[in-house]
């Protein structure tokens, strides 16, 4: 293993921008399925020999990745991928565990649309560890423009930013429907709410859901159309097919199938999140018309 280098593994938008952030203060590399032209780009099995890694891969995708690629040799690792695995309704961080050690692995959260980050614009995000050590390490790699803080509630901040991607399709619908201004603070606040109470039934902080990582990254995703997840609300409002607006989208909008966990962990779990409930039935074909009737029913 080389000491000290670092790898970004995935190179789609996301993995891209925090790509561009590493490489302010040093040498980082990149790997993905498909060789880029991009600088420092090398083979999986080059990137594999860094000691810290950063995974920018879509959720749903990580625990095949990780069976086929990925050999333990004490690699310390950054999730950057927002998401729950809707085959199982596992968090990442469980999924991870079954191949890293906890002390070893980190999630970044937090409001950070790619597009602005590989800009060099200023942001705030959080590093999520059981391991201080851990985040003291990864924090010295991101450049000045990049304030990162410290927070040991990595449960709390992987719901945070699986849910709100949930929410902002369910606030791109409100936009397209043009329920105004006032119903979608209303729907916004509601979701915080919602994510906060389907967070502490499996242990997430409060105070998660108060900072970058929850309302944050909601208010982010859920007021703008550089959100992927919010323009599949936008096109699911106009009645789009969702394999339509896939195919025009052409990257991943991860609340699609973090609906589909959300909703079977909450039944299993009788937990109230009405909010997801409806986006999941929405991406089933419910109309969203009456989807708003039955969530404003008293
Ligand atoms: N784009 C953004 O602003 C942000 C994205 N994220 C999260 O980062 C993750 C990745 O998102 P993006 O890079 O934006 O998506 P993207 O759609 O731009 O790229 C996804 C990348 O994953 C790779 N990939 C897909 N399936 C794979 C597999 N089976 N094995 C290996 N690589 C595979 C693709 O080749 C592509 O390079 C998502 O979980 C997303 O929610 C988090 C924060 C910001
Ligand atoms: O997570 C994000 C910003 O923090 C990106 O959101 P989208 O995937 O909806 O574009």
């Amino acid at each position: 293993m080389k000491n000290n280098s670092i790898a970004v593994i995935g190179a789609g938008k996301w993995g891209q921008a925090l790509h561009f952030a590493l490489s302010q203060k040093q040498e980082a590399f990149i790997t993905s399925r498909t060789p880029r032209d991009i600088k420092n780009f090398v083979d999986l099995k080059t990137a594999l020999e860094c000691e810290y890694l950063i995974i920018a891969i879509p959720a749903q995708e990580i625990r095949a990745w990780l069976k086929e690629n990925f050999i333990f040799k004490g690699q310390k690792i950054l999730v950057a991928s927002k998401g729950i695995e809707a085959s199982s309704g596992e968090f990442l961080n469980e999924i991870y565990a079954e191949f890293v050690p906890n002390k070893n692995i980190g999630f970044i959260s937090g409001p950070s649309f790619a597009a602005e980050v590989i800009q060099g614009l200023p942001c705030a995000l959080v590093l999520n560890s059981d391991s201080k050590k851990l985040f003291k390490k990864f924090s010295a790699f991101f450049p000045t423009f990049i304030k990162t803080y410290y927070s040991s509630d990595v449960i709390g901040a992987e719901v945070a930013g699986a849910y709100k991607n949930v929410l902002a399709i369910a606030s791109g619908i409100c936009e397209g429907l043009h329920l105004g201004k006032n119903a979608q603070a209303s729907l916004i606040a509601r979701g915080l709410v919602e994510m906060e109470r389907f967070g502490r039934f499996f242990g997430s902080k409060k105070s998660t859901f108060l900072g970058l990582s929850g309302a944050g990254d909601l208010f982010l995703t859920a007021n703008s159309t550089m959100s992927r997840n919010y323009r599949v609300g936008l096109g699911l409002a106009s009645n789009k097919k969702i394999n339509e607006i896939l195919k025009d989208l052409g990257e991943v909008a991860e609340g699609i199938k973090t609906a589909d966990a959300i909703y079977n962990l909450s039944i299993k779990h009788e937990i109230y999140t009405p909010i997801a409930n409806e986006v999941k039935l929405i991406l089933d074909g419910k109309n969203p018309k009456d989807s708003l009737k039955d969530l404003l029913k008293h």
